[in-house]
């Protein structure tokens, strides 16, 4: 399962936890501006914006995770096992594979609202990359400094929706997690009043009280609530720093430490790696399970204006500094 967060401080900062038993081969990619992009139904990008994101390589073909694109447009795929549908064969016209959305979408779009309206607009295509590749059933998360979208390929067509929270997990549909977000209404950072019984003596014993019924699970209903707690009530100063350390907080309360969560096989989920992109400047930021130090790859304008893809492969290696005195 996954989380994904947009948050702004004195930028807009977004990013996801991305938890799954296995590897994909994920690397931090960047597509530059002159590589070109292929489609199964869309002409070819020849010249495209500038994308950022985790991905693995296929045949030389950058299978995205989540990105960002050089106007600070993001998109990540979250699972939506059991809900996704994709519809086998598109008619004549445009139409965009999964896999393709975020290519095409971040490569040619310069607000997240207008990434939103070609998702209501272009039918998808349920066209895996190869034969041997499972199609994954996902929903997206769009998002920019403006505000944040979802968008869910359901049997009835793809759904899109607005979203003030700026929180995305996984099953079930959005509008679940939307409803169920008022059962905790009454939630809060501050001590809780009496109002069970004033006449009674209650005094508060500990911090954090108001939060009392917060769900501490990792169920994607209880991530999506928990992350949505944090993020209306996080704090931080006015500073790149500040803002990248308290982002990866409100994804760390969702993360899976190995061993809490397993899977039907019997297989730990892991938040293989968390990130976090100022949409800004472009600058991923991550860590890795291993490796909880943030490291930083920089979208430089040199990086946006060339015709190969850019790998760097995660560095997932723990370091331990002794102190000297
Ligand atoms: C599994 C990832 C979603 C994370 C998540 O929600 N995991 C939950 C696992 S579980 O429900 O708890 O079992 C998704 C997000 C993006 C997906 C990848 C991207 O869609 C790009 C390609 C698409 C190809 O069809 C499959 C490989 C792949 C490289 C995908 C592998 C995998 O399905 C990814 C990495």
């Amino acid at each position: 399962m996954c989380t994904s967060i947009a948050l702004t401080t004195k930028d807009t900062y977004i990013g996801r936890n991305l938890d799954l038993e296995y590897a994909f081969g994920e690397k931090v990619v960047i597509t530059p501006r002159q590589f070109p992009l292929q489609f199964h139904k869309m002409p070819a990008l020849e010249t495209h914006q500038a994308i950022i994101g985790m991905a693995s390589v296929a045949e030389g073909y950058p299978l995205y995770a989540e990105g960002v694109n050089e106007s600070g447009v993001y998109m990540a795929g979250l699972n939506f096992p059991g809900n996704a549908y994709y519809p086998p064969e598109g008619g004549a016209g445009e139409a965009l594979a999964p896999y393709e959305l975020i290519p095409w979408l971040l490569g040619t779009c310069k607000t997240a609202a207008e990434a939103a309206e070609h998702m209501k607009r272009i039918p998808l295509l349920g066209v895996p990359f190869r034969p041997d590749m499972p199609l994954a059933p996902l929903h997206w998360h769009i998002a920019d400094r403006h505000g944040a979208f979802v968008a869910e390929p359901v049997a009835e067509g793809v759904k899109v929706y607005p979203d003030p929270v700026g929180v995305l997990t996984n099953n079930p549909p959005f509008p679940f997690h939307r409803t169920n977000l008022t059962q905790y209404r009454g939630l809060s950072a501050a001590q809780p009043d009496n109002t069970l019984d004033p006449a009674l003596e209650l005094p508060t014993f500990g911090q954090g009280m108001g939060a009392i019924g917060l769900p501490g699970d990792w169920s994607p209903a209880s991530r999506y609530i928990r992350t949505a707690f944090c993020k209306r009530n996080s704090v931080c100063e006015n500073s790149e720093e500040s803002s990248v350390s308290q982002f990866f907080h409100l994804l760390d309360t969702v993360a899976m430490p190995r061993g809490a969560v397993r899977t039907p096989e019997g297989n730990c989920d892991i938040t293989r790696y968390s990130c976090c992109i100022n949409t800004a400047t472009g600058t991923y930021y991550y860590k890795t399970y291993d490796n909880c130090a943030i490291t930083a790859v920089a979208l430089t304008e040199e990086r946006r204006a060339g015709d190969r893809l850019l790998e760097f492969p995660l560095d997932t290696r723990l370091r331990i500094t002794f102190q000297e005195g």
